[in-house]
């Protein structure tokens, strides 16, 4: 049977806006107050996704959230109408509105960890939705996100869930971002690299001492439990916490990898050298590790191009191409470099590039907003066909984008009572055409 990796990507929402709510993460921090363009953005996340598809990838969507999330506004004690809810978070604490208004669930990446059939102990698909506890804002995704992922593969023959983890810093988790899926053909038994900031249990590894390590080791050994993997196929890498502090807030900011090839920045990880014996070894050889030295990319080079924030497909022919923000051309250092990586007799053969500008500004890239997952024919035949990316879907949710979204929002828009109906009009009308159900509290 024929296994491959399709990519599900997120939909911008329509309240997507710079709040610089993640500290940590330059972009974020540096764009804040900026005026956004939700339209723009959710257009360029579609052409992404499309153009992967016709390249002959399988490519989905996930669903956006409902925002602004009046149900958290409440459960923290602002009452009254919608629009009172709102107007009261506006006048006397506008950080609790904005943390209740981002779009960041469309960033994928951090929307589950997911383990192929191949991997796991019974032989289904697992996701463990991401708990996200570091950020308040991004804290209150996992449960719709569950949701979602359960709409869209709900044929528990294939497909297990597991509950987020506990809502505590020892388990914090950030998804997919902090965990790499290595192997030789897709449908293989793969070897699982979950890359943590710090632990909690263990004081004496080094932690950041600028920035918060979002990952902890305890979070990823929950999910490696959870998912049934076994010791043999499993890696737990600790990230430099030194690049942490340079705006690394991911592993993804730094590191990429695909079946057996692991792209990633000489600064990347403590106890380089023995982790990668590691891996080559729990994979039995054959792997390509492509290092870029700091003399050829610097760290700072690489955060704010997201040279490693790229994804890494593999084609129908075999060979692998990059797909990278356009930020990476526009970065000489990290353009000569891709262009010479070419010619390097690596599996990577070719780079195309694509403006998600409107996310980049948010410190989401082209891998930030897909969500990975690795399957067989039998099992994308039991997944919801109407979230796959085709001419039709890509035509759809384009008309439905125009519908819907605002070309331009501000901090002071996101307390206009219209920007909740009219977000809610669009999200109700999506779950029809992505047929979900009711996923969301509003519908409920
Ligand atoms: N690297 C991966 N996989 N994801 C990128 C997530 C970016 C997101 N930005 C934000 O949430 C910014 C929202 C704001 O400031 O308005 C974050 O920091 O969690």
């Amino acid at each position: 049977m024929k296994h491959f990796e399709a990519n599900f990507d997120g939909l911008v929402g329509p309240t997507h806006n710079y709040a610089g709510l993640s500290f940590g993460n330059v972009a974020s921090q540096s764009n804040a107050a900026q005026l956004s363009n939700p339209r723009e953005a959710a257009k360029q996340g579609l052409k992404k996704a499309k153009a992967l598809a016709d390249m002959g990838l399988v490519q989905g969507m996930l669903a956006p959230q409902e925002r602004p999330d009046i149900h958290s506004l409440r459960r923290i004690g602002f009452t009254g109408s919608d629009a009172d809810v709102l107007a009261k978070a506006a006048s006397t604490a506008p950080l609790l509105l904005q943390a209740c208004t981002s779009a960041s669930s469309m960033w994928t990446a951090n929307a589950a960890t997911v383990s192929p059939s191949a991997d796991s102990s019974d032989g289904r698909l697992h996701f463990t939705p991401a708990n996200l506890v570091d950020k308040l804002h991004r804290s209150i995704e996992p449960t719709t996100t569950g949701r979602i992922l359960k709409a869209i593969f709900s044929d528990s023959r294939h497909f297990a869930h597991h509950t987020h983890l506990p809502e505590h810093p020892t388990f914090g988790d950030e998804g997919a971002a902090n965990h790499t899926r290595l192997c030789h053909q897709y449908g293989d038994k793969g070897v699982e690299v979950f890359v943590y900031g710090r632990s909690v249990a263990d004081a004496s590894k080094p932690a950041p001492k600028k920035y918060p390590a979002r990952q902890t080791l305890e979070a990823s050994q929950a999910v490696a439990r959870l998912h049934g993997l076994a010791d043999s196929h499993t890696v737990y890498l600790q990230q430099n916490p030194d690049v942490i502090d340079q705006g690394v807030f991911h592993n993804d900011v730094i590191a990429v990898g695909n079946q057996n090839v692991l792209f990633y920045h000489e600064q990347a990880f403590l106890d380089t050298q023995e982790k990668l014996a590691e891996i080559e070894q729990k994979m039995q050889g054959n792997m390509h590790f492509i290092e870029v030295p700091t003399a050829k990319v610097g760290v700072l080079d690489a955060v704010k191009s997201y040279l490693f924030n790229t994804q890494i497909v593999t084609l129908g022919d075999g060979n692998m191409a990059i797909i990278a923000p356009t930020d990476c051309r526009e970065n000489p250092a990290v353009y000569e470099y891709l262009n010479s990586l070419l010619t390097m007799n690596t599996p990577i053969k070719a780079v195309h590039y694509f403006d998600v500008k409107q996310s980049m500004q948010n410190g989401g890239g082209p891998a930030c907003l897909r969500l990975r997952v690795a399957m067989s024919e039998a099992e994308l035949a039991a997944v919801n066909p109407h979230v796959m990316m085709n001419d039709a879907l890509f035509a759809r949710l384009n008309q439905w984008v125009d519908k819907h979204y605002r070309d331009r929002l501000s901090a002071a828009d996101l307390a206009d009572p219209q920007l909740l109906i009219e977000s809610r009009t669009a999200l109700d009308e999506l779950t029809q055409i992505m047929q979900l159900g009711s996923v969301y509290q509003f519908q409920r």
